[in-house]
């Protein structure tokens, strides 16, 4: 099968001023030629076949963004390579804005104050598609994404899933064969989660559209990425099957608790996993081991609020890479070269 990305020793600095101090301090930082340089992508390699649905995953600020602004040419790399369907991203950048679509979840390409419908016929336009072609994307999106009932409204206006599935499906406008999407179902609610991650499975099998997708939802990975790359302070950690980085971390669920009355040194019940500001976590291996761990919990402590949760993905990864250097997980492949 065909790459569609190669990424290989890929490295991004930013400069990193120090704090000006007196009068004028804002133009002496601007006009400072010091400063230190903090590398935040760090030789990151892989490659991405056609029709791959990837997860790219890791804690906040590990460096995730930085990469797809690489891969999408908004950023120029430090060092190394980066190619998508065989052009350089920050040098062809006309050319590879056709053939991919981004989709940053913090921000959007609508325009704010026309109606959902101008910016799609805006964007047509800036991409020259085909009428008929234009005619057949927008419909098929109307109808996958529901956007009938809001295609008239200004997109200030829109709800954050309804904006959402609009940035969406403006990504999409164009028939690109690579998307590129940062968090896209940050802060939506279930329902909304739901009919994007439909959509993007949909367009994925059928349109055979590479994806690459950041985000902090396991949910996300479960439902849609068989790969994940995980990244950690700007180095790749772990690229293998997601099906495995789960697996490997069990179905562990975590009572958390939040309570002012635990103290480390007059506990006496089970050990925390995790102890978070104002948030014990203890780890349960089977459902069935939930409600005696509640039990035992309320009679130990005062407790203000209660949830049974998911492992966040860090959780996991930390985990795995536990087990992998204890050698429980024997096929897993994880970058050896940092520890
Ligand atoms: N323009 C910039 N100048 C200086 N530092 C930057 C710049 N852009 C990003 N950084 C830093 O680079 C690091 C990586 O940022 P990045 O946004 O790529 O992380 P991320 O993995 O996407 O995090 P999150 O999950 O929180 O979105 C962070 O420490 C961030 O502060």
């Amino acid at each position: 099968m065909k790459n569609v990305i190669e990424v290989e020793k890929l490295v991004r600095e930013f400069k990193v001023h120090g704090e000006a101090r007196g009068s004028f301090r804002l133009i002496k930082k601007l006009f400072s030629q010091g400063g230190e340089r903090k590398r935040v992508v760090d030789e990151v390699s892989f490659t991405i076949q056609k029709g791959e649905f990837i997860g790219y995953i890791g804690p906040n600020g590990a460096g995730k963004s930085t990469t797809i602004k690489m891969l999408s040419g908004v950023l120029v790399p430090t060092s190394g390579s980066v190619r998508v369907m065989g052009l350089e991203p920050h040098k062809q950048r006309k050319e590879h804005a056709q053939h991919i679509g981004v989709v940053f979840g913090q921000r959007t390409q609508l325009w704010w104050d026309l109606p959902l419908k101008d910016s799609f016929y805006l964007l047509g336009k800036i991409y020259n598609i085909p009428e008929q072609r234009y005619k057949e994307n927008l419909d098929l999106f109307c109808d996958i994404l529901d956007l009938g009932s809001f295609l008239h409204t200004p997109v200030r206006q829109l709800s954050l899933g309804q904006r959402m599935r609009g940035d969406i499906a403006a990504s999409l406008i164009h028939d690109p064969q690579v998307l590129f999407l940062d968090e896209p179902t940050i802060g939506l609610d279930l329902l909304a989660k739901e009919r994007i991650q439909d959509f993007l499975q949909t367009i994925n099998r059928e349109k055979k559209i590479t994806i690459l997708l950041t985000t902090h939802n396991l949910d996300d990975i479960e439902k849609l990425c068989r790969r994940v790359i995980f990244i950690d302070h700007g180095k790749v950690l772990f690229d293998g099957s997601s099906l495995e980085m789960i697996r490997a971390f069990g179905d562990k669920k975590y009572v958390v608790v939040e309570s002012n009355g635990w103290s480390p040194e007059r506990w006496k019940g089970p050990v925390p996993d995790k102890i978070e500001p104002n948030e014990l976590w203890f780890g349960v291996e089977d459902d069935a081991e939930i409600a005696p761990m509640i039990r035992r919990l309320s009679d130990l402590l005062p407790i203000h609020n209660l949830t049974v949760r998911e492992p966040k993905i860090e959780d996991i990864m930390k985990e795995l890479y536990k087990r992998t250097h204890a050698g429980g997980v024997q096929s897993t492949k994880l970058v050896e070269n940092v520890v």
